[in-house]
């Protein structure tokens, strides 16, 4: 197991985190014991959900009201507020005329899904007929990405993120607030390879821990969601 520092900040992502990974993303609901455990944690100790989705998405996975009050980060960065789905700052919108012109232009391949996240979206190609295709096609289309926008690839997911913007930069700003506390961040993708070069280059010592397969630069490595859950059991 990582280790469990005595006055953690605790960043934990959602999608393959705090919730299985499955076919259809409005499906993806966290591990059952994940509700009370965020309640219990936020009473020991400062916790930050730091997501791709939009924050109303992950507040409505969550419970919305009667779930956790969590803060968050959404869209990699681009939004901050609560995990019940309260924004309180969002970075920029700037980029809807771009926005709009790339998503009419999102390749009609069978299965390929576009996910609406309000001043985002993301194209998935999991579900795609032929996701070797599907992958060609929006990579072609990707390259048609403005400048001032950049395209993520996740786990057969491709999103657009101003650029400037990323999971990296959202948590060195947060555990800045927090310079007596020992960052602690759980993640499974791509996206969070940028939230774990950023600790690591922090003065303050920081547990990085990737979870599940795949090359990462953290530290550690928790193999599944079951695992992250008992790991944060040891916070309480
Ligand atoms: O930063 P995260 O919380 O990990 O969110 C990253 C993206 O996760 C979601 O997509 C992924 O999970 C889906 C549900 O398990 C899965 O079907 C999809 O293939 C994955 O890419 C979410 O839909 C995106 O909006 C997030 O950006």
């Amino acid at each position: 197991m990582p280790p469990v520092p005595p006055r953690p900040l605790l960043f934990l992502d959602y999608d393959g985190t705090l919730a299985p990974i499955v076919d259809d993303p409005a499906a993806a609901v966290p591990h059952p014991d994940v509700p009370d455990l965020l309640a219990r944690l936020v009473d020991a100790h400062p916790v930050v959900v730091i997501t791709g989705r939009d924050l109303a998405a992950l507040g409505r996975l969550l419970g919305g009201a009667g779930g956790p009050r969590v803060r968050a980060v959404g869209l990699h960065g681009v939004e901050t507020g609560w995990s019940d789905g309260t924004v309180e700052e969002r970075a920029t919108e700037a980029h809807g005329e771009a926005l709009d012109r790339l998503r009419a232009a999102v390749p009609d391949a069978q299965g390929v899904v576009v996910e609406d996240k309000g001043a985002a979206f993301a194209v998935h190609y999991r579900a795609a007929a032929d996701p070797d295709a599907a992958r060609a096609a929006l990579e072609a289309w990707a390259e048609t990405v403005p400048d001032g926008l950049t395209p993520i690839w996740g786990k057969r997911v491709v999103e657009l993120r101003p650029a400037g913007v990323s999971k990296g930069t959202a948590v060195a700003a947060l555990a800045a607030e927090h310079p007596d506390r020992t960052p602690v961040y759980l993640g499974d993708d791509v996206t969070d390879e940028d939230a774990f070069r950023a600790l690591q280059a922090l003065r303050q010592p920081a547990v990085t821990v990737k979870v599940g397969e795949g090359e990462t630069v953290a530290g550690h490595r928790l193999p599944d969601v079951d695992a992250v859950v008992a790991y944060l059991r040891a916070f309480l």
